[in-house]
């Protein structure tokens, strides 16, 4: 994967681990002056016409921040009303020094009143957030945010939302804007804490390179700098086959249209030639509507074992509107000791809801060859105690399930996640919200597919695929159907 930092996602125990290392070289207050004067900046550029700066301030070094970006705002001219959470008298280390050097006068928290023209600072908890919010805390949150609706803008992370997973603990601060530092947390990109933060600046507070890379895990956010290198080769004409051949298995002649979408979608990403496996008594329905993929019948096991001879067929999409749970694991079993790769979405997933197992011992002990699709909803299916475990974020839940599976994940959402068995982790970002439409996952499995085809190994492959399709979720624009994606789908990005 590539080396630079900025974008790679650290959890706040990274963060503060990293913290300390820096401490051993820099002075730790001085992360926190230039950390505090940051905000204080940002606030100034946001609300030139604030009446008022309302700084909240907390118990730890997030309110150490506060204090900071208060004297800076103080400085530069700014009304500005310092409120605390707990006693001031409390404060330790460099919260104490930062509360030291303000010299204005500090109220409690309980104290402040929202008025109009005020934007709130919120410096009361960020990476340092043990358990809910206390009661206090949300009784000023919904005073600001619901009764004021003041503008908010959060120092590290909107209160209330714990930095490892996006949950809000008891409740959170709904931000204009949020600034962190160095990196950001998987609370600034997972649901619903990447919409509390509002607009996202990272600020760099000067921790060196070398710490960061050196302590963080292997999260990233989803850009193509992290799978470029591994796309297929695009110079001169190659011929079809060197482009892939990709073959997506039908559903019953009442259900042909999610497959359609996927072969569609496997076209335009790439693939050079599409094959649509249809059962027979589907095979008119399905003619009637392909125009460049081509069509063979597949009824059952047989048929697929006679077509797994040609061994130009190598990668496959099973799920999308297939129905019948039997034959899916069937055909799987012989993909999978057929050595193919397969895409396994939809009702593919949900085939193997009674024996996971079953579908993790045909992929494992090799390099990935699977590539996982589930929401979350097909996602409790296989991993039923992943998905209740609430201490888990939704990056450690598609981590897990990859390392079991043996397989890519794809956890789908708004905030998708793709994991790799070797503990490779991205968030994704560019997917509007109107992408979320009926028949946009089988697009999803027809892009992944038609990578898988054209070479790329299956971690790059989803990733890119995941990247490629929040794009053309963003071309096709507000309003898009599923049948419009494909042909949105753009080229590599340069
Ligand atoms: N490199 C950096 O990112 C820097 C970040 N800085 C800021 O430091 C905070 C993290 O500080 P920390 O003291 O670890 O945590 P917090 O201030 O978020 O809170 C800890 C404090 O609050 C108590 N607490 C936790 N949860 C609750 C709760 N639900 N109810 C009541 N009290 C709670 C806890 O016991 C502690 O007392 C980071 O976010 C940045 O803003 C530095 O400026 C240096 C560089
Ligand atoms: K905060």
């Amino acid at each position: 994967m590539h080396k630079d930092i900025d974008t790679l996602i650290v959890t706040p125990e990274d963060m503060g681990r990293i913290d300390r290392a820096a401490a051993l070289d820099l002075s730790s207050y001085g992360l926190m002056e230039r950390a505090g004067q940051a905000v204080a900046a940002a606030a100034l550029r946001r609300f030139p016409g604030a009446l008022r700066f309302a700084v909240l301030c907390g118990p730890g070094n997030n309110g150490g921040d506060g204090y900071v970006a208060a004297r800076a705002l103080q400085e530069a001219g700014a009304a500005v009303a310092v409120h605390a959470l707990g006693e001031t008298a409390a404060l330790t280390g460099d919260a104490a020094s930062a509360f030291a050097c303000f010299s204005g006068s500090v109220a409690p928290l309980s104290a402040y009143v929202p008025a109009a023209g005020d934007v709130v600072i919120d410096a009361l908890f960020g990476a340092g957030l043990s358990r809910d919010v206390p009661q206090a805390v949300a009784d000023i949150i919904e005073a600001v945010c619901r009764k004021a609706a003041l503008p908010v803008l959060a120092v590290d992370l909107p209160s209330g939302v714990d930095g490892r997973t996006g949950q809000v603990r008891g409740a959170a601060f709904e931000a204009s804007a949020t600034v962190t530092f160095m990196c950001r947390k998987p609370g600034h990109l997972l649901l619903p804490g990447r919409s509390l933060a509002g607009d996202l600046e990272v600020f760099d507070i000067g921790i060196p390179a070398r710490l960061l890379a050196r302590h963080a895990d292997h999260m990233r956010v989803n850009v193509p700098a992290i799978w470029r290198l591994a796309l297929p080769e695009q110079e001169g004409a190659i011929h079809k086959y060197g482009r892939g051949h990709l073959a997506v298995f039908s559903g019953p002649a009442t259900a042909t249209g999610a497959a359609r979408l996927s072969a569609a979608a496997g076209l335009r990403a790439g693939a050079g030639l599409v094959t649509l496996l249809s059962p027979r008594e589907a095979l008119s329905v399905n003619a009637a509507h392909l125009t460049a993929a081509m069509l063979k019948p597949v009824d059952g096991d047989d048929d697929l074992s006679a077509l797994l001879d040609d061994a130009r067929l190598q990668t496959f999409v099973l799920g999308p509107g297939f129905g019948d749970g039997a034959r899916a694991r069937g055909h799987v079993r012989l993909l999978a000791e057929g050595g193919r790769r397969l895409v396994l979405d939809a009702d593919g997933i949900s085939a193997f809801r009674d024996d996971p197992a079953a579908l993790f011992a045909l992929f494992s002990g090799e390099s990935p060859r699977l590539v996982l699709t589930p929401h979350d909803g097909e996602f409790a299916r296989l991993f039923p105690d992943l998905a209740q475990d609430g201490a888990l974020s939704k990056i450690d839940r598609a981590r897990k399930a990859a390392a079991r599976s043996n397989g890519i994940l794809i956890l789908k959402g708004a905030d998708t996640v793709i994991a790799a068995p070797d503990g490779r982790v991205l968030v994704n970002g560019n997917a509007p919200p109107w992408l979320a439409t009926a028949g946009s996952g089988d697009v999803l499995a027809g892009i992944v597919g038609a990578h898988l085809a054209q070479g790329m190994p299956a971690f790059e492959a989803a990733a890119s695929a995941v990247w490629r399709h929040g794009e053309a979720g963003r071309i096709a624009g507000e309003g898009l159907t599923a049948e419009d994606l494909p042909d949105a789908i753009p080229p590599w990005p340069e």
